[in-house]
């Protein structure tokens, strides 16, 4: 059996914090977080605070010539994944495990155009509610990672993660059919990541006003049209199984993409609603709720771009 030594580490921010500090209590130095200098010196003038508990990483420079990791964690934003991409290729060998805990429907396969691995599991991160202020992460639930192959038989790699999890203290679930879950995280981040980042709204928000929940899902019911025509079949079921995970997240908490709007980041909107209305238009199906809030949030982001140039 497959035994993962080695891992290496893309993207200290909320997600890959949280995750990396569970396998650095594991691996201690072979948990490898690659960066460049400038963050590496704002990582190590504090450390990275995790619940009020300080964190100092085995950090790397991107390219230097290294042996390639067992395992390689992507868990930086959409939009950052190609960069993350070409400087962590010297860590992906021919055997190492690639595991992408980015939301949407296409980091894997961006991972696979750029890398042709044939070792990279679909996965995603659910029920955590990391909230991140440049280097210190809050978080009162830590989720869990669904991860496993598509279209084929569990392979030793998702028995070797699947150990490396257990003995770092990380919930897990393998799914039968990844895309599929993968798929209805896609439609719960549509819904709640967008209409909480218009709405300035953490989860408390959505947890006891109706009328926010139903906007949210309105978002959600698009993907789930979407879906029954490209083969993954989700129904208005998905919507109210994601209801519970949305009641157990902390009322204070938010959003990736509300916690981009409020520190100035650009958002991760492309993937999600950009997604959904391209494939609306190719499928004939009608993307309303994401057509307004696409063009809400790229606006929300040139009214950030125009004040900060103003104000320079
Ligand atoms: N936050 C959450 O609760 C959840 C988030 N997700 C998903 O997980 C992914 C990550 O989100 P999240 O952790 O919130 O995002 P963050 O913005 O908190 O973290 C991304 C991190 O990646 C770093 N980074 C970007 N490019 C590079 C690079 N080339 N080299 C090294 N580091 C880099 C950023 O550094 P810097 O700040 O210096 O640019 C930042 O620290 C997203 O796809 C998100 O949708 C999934 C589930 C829950
Ligand atoms: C599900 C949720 C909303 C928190 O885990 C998330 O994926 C995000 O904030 O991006």
């Amino acid at each position: 059996m497959r035994k993962i030594n080695s891992v290496s580490l893309i993207g200290l921010g909320a997600i890959g914090a949280v995750y990396g500090s569970k396998l650095q209590n594991l691996l201690g130095d072979s948990l490898t977080v690659v960066a460049n200098k400038n963050r590496i010196q704002r990582y190590q003038s504090t450390g990275i605070i995790i619940n009020d508990e300080v964190f100092h990483f085995n950090y790397q420079l991107p390219n230097t010539t290294t042996a390639p990791a067992d395992l390689v964690i992507f868990a930086v934003k959409n939009a950052e994944l190609n960069q993350a991409i070409e400087e962590m290729k010297s860590h992906i060998g021919p055997n190492t495990i690639v595991l992408s805990l980015l939301n949407g429907i296409s980091s894997e396969e961006d991972i696979y155009e750029a890398t042709k691995s044939e070792h990279i599991l679909y996965s995603m991160c659910v029920g955590i509610d990391a909230v991140r202020n440049n280097i210190s992460i809050r978080y009162s639930s830590l989720g869990k990672i669904c991860y496993g192959v598509r279209n084929q038989d569990l392979s030793e790699d998702v028995f070797a993660v699947k150990n490396l999890f257990n003995d770092a203290g990380i919930s897990y679930e393998i799914p039968d059919n990844i895309w599929r879950t993968i798929w209805a995280k896609f439609m719960f981040n549509v819904g709640i990541n967008q209409t909480s980042a218009v709405l300035k709204a953490p989860y408390g928000i959505f947890q006891n006003i109706p009328s926010a929940n139903e906007w949210a899902e309105s978002a959600m019911n698009e993907v789930v049209a979407i879906s029954q025509k490209v083969g993954v079949h989700l129904t208005e079921e998905d919507i109210k199984q994601y209801r519970p995970i949305l009641h157990k997240l902390s009322p204070k908490g938010k959003t990736s993409m509300l916690q981009d709007i409020e520190a100035e980041r650009k958002t991760e909107v492309e993937y999600f609603a950009g997604k959904v209305c391209e494939l609306g238009r190719e499928f004939n199906v009608p993307t309303p709720v994401n057509d307004q809030l696409y063009k809400m949030i790229q606006i929300m982001e040139e009214i950030t771009e125009y004040r900060n140039k103003i104000s320079q």
